[in-house]
């Protein structure tokens, strides 16, 4: 794990633990009825605490088959923007007022208007929803924006606008609402939302992005891995919401699906954790950047060279599964070599022709140097941004560092020793 990670400290772990665990198991017998109320069947599958994520999780009850279906829901049993709607008080709300809400910031609203109610038909299922999340946003971190890799920000900038317009628009609706009801109400529904596509459209509504959102009790119980053991989809029929598995399972054992292929600062910001080796971190290396290290590297660069580049366009992103630099990154360094009778037909000789022995070397010479260059820039970053985010630099620092274990584990040795 890395040593820039965002674990909450002991002391807190423990008391946010028994937190979670004081009367769990009644919350879950009260949560099973209910759901069982409703025509699900739960024959498959157990909800039990998984004290190493902190929260609950999906189980299989025994031994399942892959292609098995393990949970049915009728679509009544979606939280959605109908819903909000179908609401007597929710509808009223939105229907008075003149500012029109997205359809998750009405499912946010019934979730405000609902937790209140002591009687409320959803009682026993929001006994099960977390009242805290480890989400810089929940937990009030400021985040500089160009402290972040770039391809982080835009999700931070997302969610900035999206609290911002929440503050704004609930309490005119519903006067009174305090921003703590809003920031958690946002929580739940973007950590449990899933994506169901066709759901009715409502002209009192602000459709501009879609309405695409459901939150789907039971389903919303299951925890993410990137190498997730079911899927959860719409049957095409369209009245029931299935979860099914597509490898088999053990009993006993938790089932998962994926939130998507997420790097650490992403389930982060959108979730609230981070996964130890997480394969989906990435260095996205922008062809300014590539560039940027050609130049560190003393190299210069031919006008038209950089017109080929920009032609070329190839992605150089490097994964943390890559055990090398991707076929983009290298194909972009082999432009860098080309001769200059060779740029007009540059794809044919990059694409199709062999590489002479001389040029290979420069190759490969030229990787390492970027190599290096680049974790000299990243190290400095790591330092220089605040601690909540320096795993996110961290992180792209450990990339390096396999590449270049599997690749050179002497000179990493010789010439990483001072940035330790
Ligand atoms: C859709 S809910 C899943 C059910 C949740 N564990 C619960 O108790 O209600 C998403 C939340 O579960 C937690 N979670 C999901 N997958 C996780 C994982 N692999 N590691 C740690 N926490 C996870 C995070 O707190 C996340 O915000």
């Amino acid at each position: 794990m890395s040593l820039y990670g965002v674990r909450p400290s002991a002391e807190r772990t423990i008391f946010h633990l028994s937190a979670m665990l004081s009367g769990n198991d009644e919350k879950i017998d009260a949560f099973i009825e209910w759901i069982q109320q409703q025509q699900v069947s739960t024959d498959c599958v157990d909800l039990k605490f998984n004290a190493e994520i902190g929260g609950n999780g999906i189980y299989a009850k025994k031994d399942l088959r892959s292609g098995e279906v393990l949970l049915e829901l009728p679509v009544d049993v979606l939280i959605t923007s109908s819903t909000a709607m179908d609401h007597p008080e929710c509808s009223a709300m939105i229907r008075g007022a003149n500012v029109k809400l997205s359809p998750s910031e009405a499912i946010a609203l019934l979730f405000i208007v609902e937790d209140k109610k002591s009687d409320s038909f959803y009682a026993p299922y929001f006994a099960m929803l977390p009242r805290t999340f480890n989400t810089p946003l929940f937990q009030g971190i400021d985040i500089e924006l160009n402290e972040l890799p770039r391809v982080e920000r835009a999700t931070w900038v997302r969610q900035q606008k999206e609290i911002t317009a929440l503050y704004d628009k609930i309490p005119k609706i519903r006067p009174g609402t305090t921003k703590e009801e809003m920031l958690w109400a946002w929580h739940v529904v973007n950590t449990r939302c899933i994506f169901v596509e066709n759901l009715g459209v409502h002209e009192e509504l602000d459709n501009s992005e879609g309405d695409k959102v459901a939150v789907i009790p039971f389903v919303d119980m299951l925890n993410h891995s990137p190498d997730p053991s079911c899927e959860a989809k719409l049957r095409k029929a369209g009245d029931i919401y299935e979860v099914v598995s597509h490898k088999s399972i053990a009993e006993g054992s938790e089932i998962f699906v994926t939130y998507g292929y997420h790097t650490n600062v992403k389930l982060w910001m959108e979730y609230g954790f981070q996964l130890p080796g997480n394969l989906m971190n990435k260095i996205d290396i922008s062809l300014d950047l590539f560039i940027a290290l050609v130049q560190k590297c003393s190299m210069t660069l031919h006008p038209e060279i950089v017109q080929i580049l920009n032609n070329a366009d190839l992605l150089c992103t490097i994964y943390a599964s890559d055990d090398d630099l991707s076929c983009g990154f290298k194909t972009s360094i082999r432009i860098l070599f080309l001769r200059m009778q060779e740029f007009h037909k540059w794809n044919r000789v990059v694409y199709d022709e062999e590489v002479d022995d001389d040029i290979n070397e420069k190759i490969s010479d030229l990787c390492r140097k970027m190599i290096h260059t680049l974790r000299h820039h990243l190290v400095k970053r790591r330092d220089d941004v605040s601690e909540a985010v320096k795993f996110a630099w961290q992180d792209q620092i450990d990339i390096l560092d396999a590449i270049l274990e599997t690749k050179e584990h002497h000179y990493l040795q010789s010439n990483c020793a001072a940035d330790k």
